[in-house]
């Protein structure tokens, strides 16, 4: 059996894949905590992994730990998957490729294969958001705080900012200081969002597709003005499609 891992930096997710089965996927929280999450991970997987791919933003030093976890619990050494220069058809916009989150490489590159050019918000831990054309040539793209991260400076950063009821954000001014954070930090967000992608149709097209996902991707996704594709899996998907080598540069 192959097992794809994505690891964020609040979550991670995982998919078993055996020929002539059904995928199995999850994925929970974890604290950096790499030796009970990869327990928990071996109980639901069992010990039939053959092939370990991941995915990980948690830096070098996560990674190792990581991988001496993995190597313990699973029997199976993890092939740490980062993002190239290029591959599967695109091109990083980056100089310094590898330092581009493989998150975003990996959704990049599974939503031009989809679709060509687009645009990618992943609402997690960070916010990002990238912008591919049809040629697969990576355009660049923004990183700013996700809707946790910007909640917690405000709560950090001051005295008296708490939020401590939890009525659903809009994007109304806000009566307590509850809704005042709650509708700001989302505000924000999806004026971010907005803004870009607005700028980006003038170039790309005007109806140049955006697809959204993430862990807040369905608290954003209702407030944009404008059609979003939820794909909850792109990163696991991309990791799946570039280690199939279905990945071969060609678009679809
Ligand atoms: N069950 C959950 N556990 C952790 N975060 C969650 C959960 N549900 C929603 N979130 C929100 O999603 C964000 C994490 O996004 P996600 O894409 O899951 O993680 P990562 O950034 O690790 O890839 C958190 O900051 C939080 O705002
Ligand atoms: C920006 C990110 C933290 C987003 O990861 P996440 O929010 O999903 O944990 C991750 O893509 C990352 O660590 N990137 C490296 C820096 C860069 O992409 O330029
Ligand atoms: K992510």
């Amino acid at each position: 059996m192959r097992l794809f891992l994505d690891i964020g930096n609040t979550a991670m997710k995982w998919r078993l894949y055996s020929p002539g089965k059904p995928r199995m996927q999850g994925g929970q929280a974890h604290r950096r905590d790499w030796a009970s999450l990869v327990d928990e991970l071996a109980q639901r997987c069992g010990g039939h992994v053959r092939e370990l791919w991941v995915a990980s933003v948690a830096g070098r030093e996560g990674d190792q730990l990581l991988e001496k976890e993995l190597l313990r619990a699973l029997g199976a050494q993890p092939r740490f998957y980062y993002s190239p220069a290029a591959g599967a058809g695109v091109v990083n916009a980056y100089a310094d490729p590898a330092r581009l989150g493989v998150d975003r490489w990996l959704a990049m590159v599974e939503v031009w294969h989809r679709t060509g050019a687009a645009v990618i918000v992943d609402c997690g831990s960070a916010l990002t958001l990238d912008a591919v054309d049809g040629n697969g040539q990576h355009l660049g793209g923004y990183i700013v705080p996700g809707l946790a991260m910007l909640r917690g400076s405000l709560f950090q950063g001051t005295a008296q900012v708490r939020v401590t009821d939890s009525a659903p954000a809009t994007l109304g001014l806000g009566c307590s200081t509850s809704a005042g954070v709650e509708n700001g930090v989302l505000r924000m967000s999806v004026a971010f969002v907005t803004d870009v992608v607005v700028e980006l149709r003038k170039t790309l097209s005007d109806t140049c597709p955006v697809f959204i996902t993430g862990g807040d991707a369905a608290v954003l996704q209702p407030h944009l003005g404008f059609a979003t594709q939820a794909e909850p899996d792109l990163v696991l998907d991309g990791l799946e499609r570039v280690v199939s080598g279905a990945g071969d540069g060609t678009q679809g």
